[in-house]
Protein backbone atom coordinates (compact mmCIF):
# COMPACT_ATOMS: atom_id res chain seq x y z
CA UNK A 1 0.00 0.00 0.00
CA UNK A 2 3.05 2.34 0.68
CA UNK A 3 3.19 2.97 -3.31
CA UNK A 4 0.00 4.02 -3.88
CA UNK A 5 -0.46 6.21 -0.72
CA UNK A 6 -1.24 9.42 -1.60
CA UNK A 7 0.43 12.53 0.79
CA UNK A 8 -2.73 14.43 0.53
CA UNK A 9 -5.58 11.91 1.34
CA UNK A 10 -7.38 12.28 4.35
CA UNK A 11 -8.37 9.07 4.31
CA UNK A 12 -7.68 6.42 1.87
CA UNK A 13 -9.14 2.96 1.14
CA UNK A 14 -7.79 0.03 -1.16
CA UNK A 15 -9.39 -3.18 -1.85
CA UNK A 16 -11.60 -2.92 1.60
CA UNK A 17 -13.25 -6.05 1.95
CA UNK A 18 -16.19 -6.67 4.76
CA UNK A 19 -17.80 -9.98 5.12
CA UNK A 20 -20.20 -10.22 8.78
CA UNK A 21 -20.67 -13.62 10.27
CA UNK A 22 -23.43 -15.25 8.54
CA UNK A 23 -21.84 -14.53 5.51
CA UNK A 24 -22.98 -11.06 4.42
CA UNK A 25 -20.20 -9.31 2.13
CA UNK A 26 -20.90 -5.81 2.89
CA UNK A 27 -18.39 -4.37 1.11
CA UNK A 28 -16.73 -5.93 -1.78
CA UNK A 29 -13.51 -4.11 -2.94
CA UNK A 30 -13.83 -0.60 -1.94
CA UNK A 31 -11.05 1.80 -3.51
CA UNK A 32 -11.86 5.38 -2.52
CA UNK A 33 -9.35 8.70 -1.83
CA UNK A 34 -10.80 11.58 0.01
CA UNK A 35 -8.52 14.41 -0.69
CA UNK A 36 -7.56 16.76 2.88
CA UNK A 37 -9.36 19.73 3.24
CA UNK A 38 -12.85 18.67 1.34
CA UNK A 39 -16.58 18.17 2.92
CA UNK A 40 -16.99 14.30 1.05
CA UNK A 41 -20.20 12.80 0.84
CA UNK A 42 -20.62 9.31 1.21
CA UNK A 43 -23.79 8.36 -0.32
CA UNK A 44 -25.48 5.14 -1.37
CA UNK A 45 -28.94 3.16 -1.15
CA UNK A 46 -29.65 2.19 2.29
CA UNK A 47 -27.80 -1.14 2.80
CA UNK A 48 -25.20 -0.36 0.25
CA UNK A 49 -22.33 0.04 3.01
CA UNK A 50 -21.62 2.89 4.31
CA UNK A 51 -22.06 2.72 7.65
CA UNK A 52 -19.63 0.09 7.73
CA UNK A 53 -17.18 1.96 6.08
CA UNK A 54 -17.57 4.31 9.40
CA UNK A 55 -17.67 1.51 11.52
CA UNK A 56 -14.07 0.13 9.68
CA UNK A 57 -13.00 3.61 10.05
CA UNK A 58 -14.09 4.61 13.19
CA UNK A 59 -12.83 1.29 14.91
CA UNK A 60 -15.72 -0.08 15.49
CA UNK A 61 -15.96 -3.33 12.85
CA UNK A 62 -13.20 -5.19 12.04
CA UNK A 63 -12.62 -5.47 8.16
CA UNK A 64 -12.10 -8.75 6.68
CA UNK A 65 -9.25 -7.64 4.06
CA UNK A 66 -8.03 -4.55 2.56
CA UNK A 67 -5.95 -1.51 3.95
CA UNK A 68 -7.24 1.63 5.61
CA UNK A 69 -4.75 5.19 5.93
CA UNK A 70 -6.10 7.79 8.31
CA UNK A 71 -3.98 10.86 7.86
CA UNK A 72 -1.52 8.77 6.41
CA UNK A 73 -1.24 6.17 9.23
CA UNK A 74 -2.21 3.04 8.35
CA UNK A 75 -5.40 1.60 11.06
CA UNK A 76 -2.95 -1.86 11.46
CA UNK A 77 0.41 -0.10 11.67
CA UNK A 78 -0.39 3.17 13.76
CA UNK A 79 -4.22 2.33 15.37
CA UNK A 80 -3.74 4.93 17.94
CA UNK A 81 -2.25 7.81 15.67
CA UNK A 82 -4.95 6.64 13.19
CA UNK A 83 -8.04 7.07 15.76
CA UNK A 84 -6.59 9.98 16.80
CA UNK A 85 -7.07 11.76 13.51
CA UNK A 86 -10.67 11.28 13.23
CA UNK A 87 -13.82 12.14 15.16
CA UNK A 88 -17.15 10.62 13.84
CA UNK A 89 -20.31 11.09 15.17
CA UNK A 90 -22.45 7.83 15.10
CA UNK A 91 -26.07 7.09 14.02
CA UNK A 92 -26.67 5.55 16.71
CA UNK A 93 -27.30 8.38 19.64
CA UNK A 94 -25.48 7.21 22.72
CA UNK A 95 -24.98 8.83 26.07
CA UNK A 96 -24.61 8.81 29.38
CA UNK A 97 -28.30 9.90 30.64
CA UNK A 98 -26.49 11.11 34.01
CA UNK A 99 -23.88 13.61 32.76
CA UNK A 100 -24.11 17.14 31.76
CA UNK A 101 -22.87 18.37 28.11
CA UNK A 102 -20.44 19.88 29.85
CA UNK A 103 -19.31 16.63 31.84
CA UNK A 104 -19.55 14.63 29.00
CA UNK A 105 -17.34 16.51 26.80
CA UNK A 106 -14.55 16.41 30.16
CA UNK A 107 -14.67 12.78 29.84
CA UNK A 108 -14.53 11.89 26.44
CA UNK A 109 -11.26 14.90 26.32
CA UNK A 110 -10.10 12.38 29.32
CA UNK A 111 -10.43 9.35 27.69
CA UNK A 112 -8.58 10.86 24.41
CA UNK A 113 -5.59 12.36 27.34
CA UNK A 114 -6.37 15.98 26.45
CA UNK A 115 -4.61 17.37 29.04
CA UNK A 116 -7.21 19.72 31.23
CA UNK A 117 -5.81 23.33 30.17
CA UNK A 118 -6.29 22.60 26.58
CA UNK A 119 -9.58 21.64 26.90
CA UNK A 120 -12.65 23.71 25.14
CA UNK A 121 -15.69 22.03 26.46
CA UNK A 122 -17.00 24.97 26.38
CA UNK A 123 -16.14 26.61 23.41
CA UNK A 124 -17.26 23.55 21.54
CA UNK A 125 -20.43 23.68 23.22
CA UNK A 126 -20.68 27.11 22.07
CA UNK A 127 -19.64 26.26 18.76
CA UNK A 128 -23.13 24.10 18.72
CA UNK A 129 -25.35 26.53 20.59
CA UNK A 130 -25.71 24.61 23.53
CA UNK A 131 -23.50 27.05 26.03
CA UNK A 132 -26.99 27.36 27.79
CA UNK A 133 -27.56 23.35 28.63
CA UNK A 134 -24.02 23.13 29.72
CA UNK A 135 -25.12 21.61 33.24
CA UNK A 136 -28.20 20.15 32.30
CA UNK A 137 -28.83 16.31 32.42
CA UNK A 138 -28.11 15.00 28.56
CA UNK A 139 -31.11 13.19 29.09
CA UNK A 140 -33.41 16.24 29.41
CA UNK A 141 -32.14 17.57 26.00
CA UNK A 142 -34.68 17.53 22.52
CA UNK A 143 -33.58 14.66 20.06
CA UNK A 144 -31.43 17.27 17.66
CA UNK A 145 -29.99 18.86 20.75
CA UNK A 146 -28.20 15.21 21.46
CA UNK A 147 -26.96 15.03 17.58
CA UNK A 148 -25.18 18.37 18.29
CA UNK A 149 -23.77 17.52 21.50
CA UNK A 150 -22.71 14.17 19.59
CA UNK A 151 -20.51 16.74 17.12
CA UNK A 152 -18.80 18.30 20.16
CA UNK A 153 -17.96 14.79 21.48
CA UNK A 154 -16.14 13.84 18.13
CA UNK A 155 -13.99 17.17 18.27
CA UNK A 156 -12.79 17.11 21.85
CA UNK A 157 -9.33 16.00 20.42
CA UNK A 158 -9.65 18.24 17.00
CA UNK A 159 -8.59 15.48 15.10
CA UNK A 160 -8.13 16.69 11.23
CA UNK A 161 -11.13 14.96 10.01
CA UNK A 162 -14.71 14.75 11.48
CA UNK A 163 -17.23 11.80 9.76
CA UNK A 164 -20.74 12.55 10.25
CA UNK A 165 -23.23 9.22 9.67
CA UNK A 166 -26.60 10.33 8.73
CA UNK A 167 -25.75 13.33 11.06
CA UNK A 168 -29.76 15.29 10.07
CA UNK A 169 -31.69 12.03 10.52
CA UNK A 170 -34.67 13.47 12.63
CA UNK A 171 -33.29 17.04 12.81
CA UNK A 172 -35.95 19.49 12.02
CA UNK A 173 -34.72 22.19 9.26
CA UNK A 174 -33.39 25.10 11.50
CA UNK A 175 -31.42 22.72 13.15
CA UNK A 176 -29.85 21.31 10.18
CA UNK A 177 -28.85 24.77 9.15
CA UNK A 178 -27.36 25.30 12.47
CA UNK A 179 -25.53 22.11 11.99
CA UNK A 180 -24.16 22.79 8.53
CA UNK A 181 -22.85 26.55 9.68
CA UNK A 182 -20.84 24.54 12.21
CA UNK A 183 -19.57 21.91 9.64
CA UNK A 184 -18.72 24.52 6.92
CA UNK A 185 -17.15 26.60 9.43
CA UNK A 186 -15.03 23.93 11.15
CA UNK A 187 -14.28 22.85 7.36
CA UNK A 188 -12.55 26.49 6.59
CA UNK A 189 -10.36 25.80 9.42
CA UNK A 190 -9.08 23.33 7.97
CA UNK A 191 -11.30 20.00 8.95
CA UNK A 192 -11.75 17.50 6.26
CA UNK A 193 -15.18 16.47 6.52
CA UNK A 194 -16.83 13.15 5.45
CA UNK A 195 -20.75 12.54 5.72
CA UNK A 196 -23.44 10.24 4.88
CA UNK A 197 -26.70 11.60 4.14
CA UNK A 198 -30.21 10.24 2.44
CA UNK A 199 -30.65 13.81 1.28
CA UNK A 200 -29.75 14.21 -1.68
CA UNK A 201 -29.71 18.06 -2.16
CA UNK A 202 -27.92 18.37 1.03
CA UNK A 203 -24.96 16.68 -0.39
CA UNK A 204 -25.63 18.30 -3.55
CA UNK A 205 -25.39 21.71 -1.69
CA UNK A 206 -22.22 20.73 0.54
CA UNK A 207 -19.95 18.74 -0.96
CA UNK A 208 -17.43 19.05 -2.91
CA UNK A 209 -17.07 15.56 -3.83
CA UNK A 210 -19.01 12.51 -3.64
CA UNK A 211 -18.57 8.85 -4.17
CA UNK A 212 -21.91 6.68 -4.61
CA UNK A 213 -21.71 2.85 -3.36
CA UNK A 214 -24.15 0.28 -3.97
CA UNK A 215 -23.91 -3.02 -2.94
CA UNK A 216 -20.45 -3.14 -1.51
CA UNK A 217 -18.81 -1.49 -4.29
CA UNK A 218 -18.07 2.25 -5.38
CA UNK A 219 -19.85 2.61 -8.29
CA UNK A 220 -18.47 6.36 -9.17
CA UNK A 221 -16.48 8.71 -7.24
CA UNK A 222 -16.12 12.32 -8.84
CA UNK A 223 -16.43 16.25 -8.04
CA UNK A 224 -19.88 17.55 -7.69
CA UNK A 225 -19.95 19.57 -10.41
CA UNK A 226 -18.88 16.46 -12.42
CA UNK A 227 -21.33 14.23 -11.24
CA UNK A 228 -24.21 16.47 -11.84
CA UNK A 229 -23.38 17.37 -15.51
CA UNK A 230 -23.30 13.06 -16.04
CA UNK A 231 -27.09 13.73 -15.80
CA UNK A 232 -28.46 13.11 -19.21
CA UNK A 233 -32.41 13.51 -18.83
CA UNK A 234 -33.65 17.18 -19.21
CA UNK A 235 -36.73 18.28 -18.24
CA UNK A 236 -38.81 20.84 -20.32
CA UNK A 237 -42.52 22.10 -19.20
CA UNK A 238 -44.64 23.88 -21.83
CA UNK A 239 -47.93 25.25 -21.19
CA UNK A 240 -49.87 25.83 -24.68
CA UNK A 241 -53.01 27.82 -25.45
CA UNK A 242 -55.62 25.41 -25.04
CA UNK A 243 -57.25 22.44 -22.95
CA UNK A 244 -55.74 19.44 -23.52
CA UNK A 245 -57.38 15.87 -23.31
CA UNK A 246 -54.07 13.75 -24.42
CA UNK A 247 -50.79 14.30 -24.88
CA UNK A 248 -48.70 14.40 -28.19
CA UNK A 249 -45.55 11.92 -28.60
CA UNK A 250 -42.76 12.01 -30.25
CA UNK A 251 -39.28 10.13 -30.82
CA UNK A 252 -37.56 12.49 -29.24
CA UNK A 253 -39.75 12.78 -26.24
CA UNK A 254 -38.19 10.24 -23.01
CA UNK A 255 -41.16 10.86 -20.90
CA UNK A 256 -44.50 13.27 -21.69
CA UNK A 257 -47.09 13.83 -18.59
CA UNK A 258 -50.09 15.96 -18.31
CA UNK A 259 -49.41 18.00 -15.04
CA UNK A 260 -52.03 20.64 -15.49
CA UNK A 261 -54.77 21.51 -17.81
CA UNK A 262 -52.47 23.16 -20.35
CA UNK A 263 -49.46 22.19 -19.11
CA UNK A 264 -46.79 19.36 -20.26
CA UNK A 265 -43.79 17.65 -18.38
CA UNK A 266 -41.68 16.47 -20.91
CA UNK A 267 -38.19 14.54 -20.07
CA UNK A 268 -35.82 14.00 -22.90
CA UNK A 269 -32.11 12.92 -22.79
CA UNK A 270 -29.64 15.80 -23.58
CA UNK A 271 -27.67 13.28 -25.83
CA UNK A 272 -29.91 12.66 -28.25
CA UNK A 273 -32.27 15.75 -28.71
CA UNK A 274 -32.54 19.45 -27.78
CA UNK A 275 -34.68 21.61 -26.29
CA UNK A 276 -35.45 23.44 -29.76
CA UNK A 277 -36.23 20.03 -31.40
CA UNK A 278 -38.74 18.70 -28.23
CA UNK A 279 -40.38 22.54 -28.61
CA UNK A 280 -40.96 21.99 -32.21
CA UNK A 281 -42.51 18.72 -32.13
CA UNK A 282 -45.21 19.85 -29.74
CA UNK A 283 -45.69 23.15 -32.66
CA UNK A 284 -45.99 20.12 -35.02
CA UNK A 285 -48.60 18.06 -33.09
CA UNK A 286 -50.60 21.24 -33.88
CA UNK A 287 -50.52 22.95 -30.37
CA UNK A 288 -49.22 26.78 -30.14
CA UNK A 289 -46.95 27.00 -26.80
CA UNK A 290 -47.31 29.84 -24.40
CA UNK A 291 -44.73 29.59 -22.06
CA UNK A 292 -41.57 27.37 -21.33
CA UNK A 293 -39.90 26.35 -17.97
CA UNK A 294 -36.47 24.46 -18.13
CA UNK A 295 -34.88 22.20 -15.37
CA UNK A 296 -31.57 21.41 -15.11
CA UNK A 297 -30.96 18.13 -13.99
CA UNK A 298 -29.66 17.69 -9.92
CA UNK A 299 -28.04 14.98 -8.39
CA UNK A 300 -31.30 13.00 -7.58
CA UNK A 301 -31.04 12.40 -11.36
CA UNK A 302 -27.76 10.83 -11.38
CA UNK A 303 -28.11 8.99 -8.10
CA UNK A 304 -31.33 7.42 -9.14
CA UNK A 305 -29.73 6.54 -13.01
CA UNK A 306 -26.12 5.33 -11.65
CA UNK A 307 -27.87 3.12 -8.99
CA UNK A 308 -30.58 2.04 -11.06
CA UNK A 309 -28.17 0.49 -13.52
CA UNK A 310 -25.46 -1.41 -11.12
N1 LIG B 1 -23.59 -6.70 12.12
C1 LIG B 1 -24.02 -7.13 10.94
N2 LIG B 1 -24.18 -8.44 10.68
C2 LIG B 1 -24.60 -8.89 9.48
N3 LIG B 1 -24.92 -8.09 8.44
C3 LIG B 1 -24.79 -6.76 8.62
C4 LIG B 1 -24.35 -6.22 9.88
N4 LIG B 1 -24.33 -4.85 9.76
C5 LIG B 1 -24.73 -4.57 8.50
N5 LIG B 1 -25.02 -5.71 7.81
C6 LIG B 1 -25.46 -5.81 6.41
O1 LIG B 1 -24.45 -5.28 5.59
C7 LIG B 1 -25.02 -4.50 4.51
C8 LIG B 1 -24.49 -3.07 4.57
O2 LIG B 1 -25.02 -2.42 5.73
P1 LIG B 1 -24.66 -0.93 6.13
O3 LIG B 1 -25.31 -0.66 7.45
O4 LIG B 1 -23.20 -0.72 6.02
O5 LIG B 1 -25.39 -0.12 4.97
P2 LIG B 1 -25.71 1.43 4.86
O6 LIG B 1 -25.30 1.84 3.50
O7 LIG B 1 -25.10 2.17 6.00
O8 LIG B 1 -27.29 1.44 4.99
P3 LIG B 1 -28.27 2.53 5.69
O9 LIG B 1 -28.31 3.68 4.74
O10 LIG B 1 -29.56 1.77 5.73
O11 LIG B 1 -27.69 2.86 7.03
C9 LIG B 1 -26.52 -4.61 4.68
O12 LIG B 1 -26.98 -5.66 3.86
C10 LIG B 1 -26.69 -4.98 6.14
O13 LIG B 1 -27.87 -5.70 6.34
Amino acid sequence: MTDSSHPTAAIEIRNLTKVYKGGKRALDGIDLTIPRGQIYGLLGPNGAGKSTTINILAGMVNKTAGDVRIWGFDIDVNPRNAKNSIGIVPQEIVFDPFFTPLETLDNQAGFYGVPKEKRRSMELLRAVHLDDKANAYARTLSGGMKRRLLVAKAMVHSPPILVLDEPTAGVDVQLRQQLWEYVRELNAMGVTIVLTTHYLEEAEELCDRIGIINHGKVITDKPTRELIAMAQEKVVQVTVDRDLVTTPDAPCFEKVELTGERTLTITYSKDRANAGQVLSAVQASGLSIVDVVTRDPDLEDVFLHLTAAA
